[in-house]
């Protein structure tokens, strides 16, 4: 569970380009469920996924992970718990040019020490789970669009996250693709995984595999469809 009590962010605090992104929200993630926050650009979305995926702090209030204040810890404290807790998928998959898939899903556990034979095995399971076992050994920047982003949620899963991060991740994705990624979504809520989601995207509010879709509008929750279960 993650909890956020009467967080707010502001950027660039006290300049003349001061932004309110986030004004006093308040809400429990659960670990599993699947959360889309939705709303229009600029709404605080991204965000707010920053905040809860621990890759910012709030300017004012406090997050709780699992029981735990996260929101004051030092920065060292944050990398750890973001590389045990937390799998992160970015827009542009934010893949590493010049290295193969297999070594890009390896490159987030390379820290935590494991035996390469171990990391390399755990990579192509998660490459075969992910359908795409096949392009280990391709450099990613000859990946189409839909590959790049199955080669992402694999490496967003290499440390085994209780909770996976992902922004705007069917952003140019066509029909097939967005389906196959819902299944995978799927997969993971099955496993007791939580994932947090940001979407324009209607095909994913719309989900079955969606347990709760939470509507942002300048800086503020103003819509909560929390799941019945
Ligand atoms: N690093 C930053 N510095 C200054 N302002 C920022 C920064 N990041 C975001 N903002 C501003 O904060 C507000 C919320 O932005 P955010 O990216 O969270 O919205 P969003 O709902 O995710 O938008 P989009 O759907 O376009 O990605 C916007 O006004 C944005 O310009």
């Amino acid at each position: 569970m993650i909890e956020l009590d009467n967080v707010s962010k502001v950027y660039n605090e006290g300049r003349v380009n001061e932004v309110f992104a986030l004004r006093d929200i308040t809400l429990q993630i659960r670990a599993d469920q699947t959360t889309v926050l939705k709303g229009p650009s600029g709404s605080g979305k991204t965000t707010l996924l920053t905040l809860i995926g621990c890759l910012s702090r709030p300017t004012v209030g406090r997050i709780h992970l699992e029981g735990k204040m996260v929101s004051g810890l030092p920065e060292k404290f944050m990398t750890e718990i973001r590389r045990e807790k937390f799998g992160f998928v970015f827009q542009r998959f934010n893949l590493v040019r010049g290295l193969t898939v297999l070594e890009n899903v390896m490159l987030p556990a390379y820290p935590l020490g494991l035996k390469y034979s171990t990391l390399r095995d755990n990579a192509e399971r998660l490459l075969g789970d992910v359908e795409i076992a096949d392009k280990a050994g391709m450099k990613v920047e000859n990946l189409s669009g839909g590959e790049a982003q199955r080669v992402a949620i694999a490496r967003a899963l290499i440390n085994n996250p209780d909770y996976v991060i992902a922004d705007e991740p069917t952003a140019n994705l066509d029909t097939r693709l967005v389906g196959e990624f819902l299944k995978i979504v799927e997969k993971l809520r099955t496993e007791g995984k939580s994932v947090i989601i940001t979407s324009h995207d209607p095909r994913i509010w719309q989900a079955d595999v969606v347990d709760r879709v939470i509507g942002m509008e300048d800086g503020r929750v103003i819509d909560d469809g929390i799941a019945a279960t």
